[in-house]
């Protein structure tokens, strides 16, 4: 199969997100089989839909698509996991905001067909991610306090945001703890102390900010900062195209942009 014949589908092709990924399918070198809209509500069905291109459900574009790229809403993923997984059409998921059952239906289905799951697709976050994992596993959790600050535009709708708690859930895994049991996230009044080995969230929104991400590990002595700005979101459209042209011929499982970007061992 070449690049052309890959036919990508765009959950949400009218989103922030999804009007950047109908241009990239292109640039990237795919075809565009389509988009949901839930506009497209009154216009639903197969033959409206081919003539626009938009489509009121995942169930009517799946069939025409070889690999679907979801950046939607958390209270999809379920509904899309099943769909995808019964027409045997592979995943690309950016949505965040997930809960733990959206992600079990997200692995059932991994065990279907072959889906690429990151909470960002930008290089440069997936290599934060990567160091963040590296850096907690090299300093002592007694020592030093991590804490994870994240900043973004006004309409988000979701905190901490997926790109935060994959960053701290890669300071859990590198210090070889459990990350749900070790999250403060909601610190106010009377706290009391740090709780020592806890990962801290703060969570700013404003304005038009892209996405901004800084993790710290703090002792008594010194402080590491490793930060993350976006500038454009283009960079999570043209990593979703990589990844989507990635999963040709995959097996089904669960993959991320670490795997996508060649970085993992073999
Ligand atoms: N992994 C990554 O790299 C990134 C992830 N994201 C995540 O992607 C998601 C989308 O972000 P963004 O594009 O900024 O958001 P937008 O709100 O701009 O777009 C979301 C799209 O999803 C659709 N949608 C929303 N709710 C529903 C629903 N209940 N059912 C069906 N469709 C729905 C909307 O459809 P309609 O237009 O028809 O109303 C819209 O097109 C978020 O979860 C965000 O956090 C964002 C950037 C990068
Ligand atoms: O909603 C956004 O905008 C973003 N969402 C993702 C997240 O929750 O981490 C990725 C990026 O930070 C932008």
């Amino acid at each position: 199969m070449t690049t052309e014949t890959v036919r990508i589908g765009i959950a949400g092709i009218n989103g922030r997100v999804g009007r950047l990924l109908r241009e990239e399918v292109a640039a990237g070198g795919g075809s565009l089989a389509g988009g949901t809209a839930r506009d497209a509500q009154a216009a639903s069905g197969a033959a409206s839909g081919a003539a626009s291109g938009q489509f009121a459900t995942l169930g009517e574009l799946a069939p025409r698509c070889d690999v679907v790229i979801d950046f939607t809403h958390a209270a999809t993923v379920r509904a899309h996991a099943a769909i995808l997984a019964e027409a045997g059409v592979a995943w690309v998921l950016g949505t965040t905001g997930l809960s733990d059952e959206d992600l079990d239906a997200v692995q059932a289905a991994a065990r279907r067909i072959p889906v690429v799951h990151a909470a960002n697709y930008s290089p440069g976050v997936t290599l934060v991610t990567r160091l963040a994992r590296q850096m907690a596993a090299a300093l002592p959790s007694a020592a030093y306090d991590a804490e994870i600050l994240e900043m973004h535009h006004r309409q988000k709708v979701d905190a901490p945001s997926g790109t935060a708690l994959a960053i701290g859930q890669a300071v859990a895994d590198g210090r070889g703890i459990d990350f749900a049991s070790h999250v403060e996230d909601a610190r106010t009044g009377h706290t009391g102390p740090r709780r020592a080995d806890a990962i801290g969230f703060a969570v700013l929104r404003g304005g038009q900010i892209v996405g901004e991400h800084t993790l710290t590990f703090t002792s008594a002595a010194e402080q590491i900062t490793l930060a993350h700005r976006s500038f454009d979101r283009r960079i999570y459209a043209t990593g979703a195209v990589r990844a989507a042209l990635w999963l040709r011929g995959r097996t089904p499982g669960l993959y991320d942009m670490e795997d996508v970007l060649g970085l993992r061992a073999p």
